[in-house]
C-alpha cells in the first residue's frame, strides 16, 4: 500500500497537475441500460442532486434513436426541466446529424446545453452493433456533426468504445484505438474518453493501451471510462491517473452498462473514485458554491437512485458508509436507552 502511494506521488509529480476532473455519466450511461423506463422526473431529480453535490460535468442523456435505446427518449424534456447551475456542463450524446439537428431545433429560445459527445469504437464489430455502420463510416458522420456543433458554439467530446476488448471480436488492437482517438481530436473534439466498455480490462492492459494512444494524442486530451464487470475498474482508474490521465468518467451508485455490450456491468462508482482519491496526492475538482464534492452526499444520492430503481447501490463505498452509519446510530440508541 505504501509502495503504491509512493509510486503514485512520484508519477503525480511528473505531470503538470494533480487536479482530477470527474465526468458523471450515471444519468446517461447508467440509466440507458435500465430494463424499465425511468420517468423524466426521476432523471431530472438525479441530475439536480448531482449538480448540488458539486459535480460539474453531468451527462444528461442522448439524442439517439429511441428504437435503439428507448431509455434515452425524453432527453429533450430532461434538458428543459433541469435547474441549470452556473459552471456545470450537461453534455448529451449525439450519434448523427439527426440527433444534432433535434438538439439545435430545441435550442432556438435558449441553449439547452453547451456540450455534446460523439461516439464510435475501436472495432467494426462494435460500431456495427452500436451504430449500424463501420468505424470509417461513423467517423465520416461524426466529422460533419462535430464541425456543425463547433460552428454553433458547442464543445464536443469524443468517445472510443472497446479500447481493451470487444464483446464481438475479442482483444482490441491498441493501434486502432490510437488511430480512432487521433481522428476524433483532429476533427475538433476537446477530449477523447477511452471506453473500457466490457469491464474486463486489467491495469497492465490499460497501461499498454494508454502508452500506445499517447504516441499520437496528448494525455491532457484523454479521459478514462471504466466499467467494473470483473472488479478491476478502480485499479484501472488509478493506473490511468499514474499514466497522466486527469479526467475520469464515473457513475453514481455504479449505475449502468452498455446496451450493446451484453453482460457488462456499470461504470466505476463515483463514490468509489472519491474514496480512493481521498488523502492521496490527487484532488477532485468540484464547484457548487466553492464546496468540494462530499462523499457522504454522493453516496446518499447513489442509494436514493438505486432504491428508486428497486435495488441496492452497486457502490462498495456506498454500502460500507451506510453500514457504518447504521452501526453508529444503533450505538447512539443503545447509549440513550441506558
Ligand atoms: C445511429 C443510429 C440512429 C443509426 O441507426 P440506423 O437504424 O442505421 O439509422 P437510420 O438513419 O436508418 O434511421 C432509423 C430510424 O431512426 C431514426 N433516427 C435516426 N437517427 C436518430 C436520432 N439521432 N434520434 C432519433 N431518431 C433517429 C430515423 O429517423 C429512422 O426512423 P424511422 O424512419 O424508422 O421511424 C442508431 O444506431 C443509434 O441511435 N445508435 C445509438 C446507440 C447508443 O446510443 N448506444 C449507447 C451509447 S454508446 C455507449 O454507451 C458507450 C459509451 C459512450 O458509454 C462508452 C463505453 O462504455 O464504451
Amino acid at each position: 500500500m505504501l509502495g503504491l502511494r509512493l509510486s503514485r506521488s512520484i508519477h503525480c509529480r511528473s505531470y503538470s497537475t494533480n487536479l482530477v476532473r470527474l465526468v458523471e455519466v450515471g444519468p446517461r450511461d447508467g440509466l440507458q441500460n435500465e430494463k424499465g423506463a425511468v420517468p423524466v422526473s426521476v432523471k431530472v431529480e438525479l441530475i439536480n442532486r448531482l449538480a448540488r453535490a458539486g459535480l460539474v460535468n453531468i451527462e444528461a442523456g442522448s439524442f439517439v434513436s429511441p428504437k435503439w435505446v428507448p431509455q434515452m427518449a425524453g432527453t429533450a424534456d430532461v434538458l428543459n426541466q433541469i435547474e441549470k447551475y452556473p459552471n456545470v456542463h450537461y453534455p448529451v450524446l449525439v450519434p448523427n446529424q439527426r440527433g444534432l439537428q433535434d438538439l439545435l431545433s430545441l435550442s432556438t429560445v435558449r441553449p439547452l446545453t453547451d456540450e455534446i459527445a460523439v461516439f464510435t469504437a475501436a472495432t467494426d464489430a462494435f460500431t456495427n452493433a452500436n451504430l449500424n455502420c463501420t468505424i470509417a463510416e461513423s467517423l465520416t458522420r461524426l466529422a460533419s456533426v462535430t464541425r456543425d456543433a463547433l460552428d454553433r458554439g458547442l464543445r464536443v467530446r469524443g468517445y472510443v468504445s472497446v479500447v481493451i476488448a470487444c464483446p464481438y471480436s475479442g482483444k482490441t488492437d491498441y493501434k486502432q484505438v490510437r488511430a480512432v482517438a487521433k481522428e476524433l481530436v483532429d476533427m475538433g473534439c476537446y477530449q477523447v474518453s477511452l471506453g473500457e466498455t466490457v469491464g474486463q480490462g486489467r491495469p497492465h492492459e490499460v497501461a499498454e493501451m494508454l502508452e500506445e494512444v499517447k504516441k499520437d494524442v496528448p494525455v491532457e486530451k484523454l479521459a478514462g471510462h471504466f466499467h467494473d464487470t470483473y472488479g478491476t475498474a478502480i485499479a484501472n482508474v488509478l493506473t490511468a491517473l499514474e499514466h497522466g490521465v486527469r479526467t475520469i468518467d464515473s457513475s453514481v451508485g455504479g449505475l449502468g452498462g452498455c446496451p450493446y455490450s451484453p453482460g457488462a456491468t456499470g461504470n466505476v462508482a463515483t463514490e468509489d473514485v472519491l474514496y480512493a482519491l481521498q488523502t492521496s496526492p490527487y484532488q477532485v475538482v468540484g464547484s457548487y458554491q466553492g464546496k468540494t464534492i462530499d462523499l457522504e452526499t454522493i453516496s446518499e444520492i447513489g442509494w436514493w437512485i438505486s432504491e428508486a430503481l428497486g435495488r441496492e447501490t452497486a457502490s462498495r463505498v456506498g454500502r460500507a458508509l451506510r453500514a457504518r452509519r447504521r452501526l453508529e446510530e444503533a450505538g447512539k440508541k443503545l447509549q440513550s436507552s441506558l
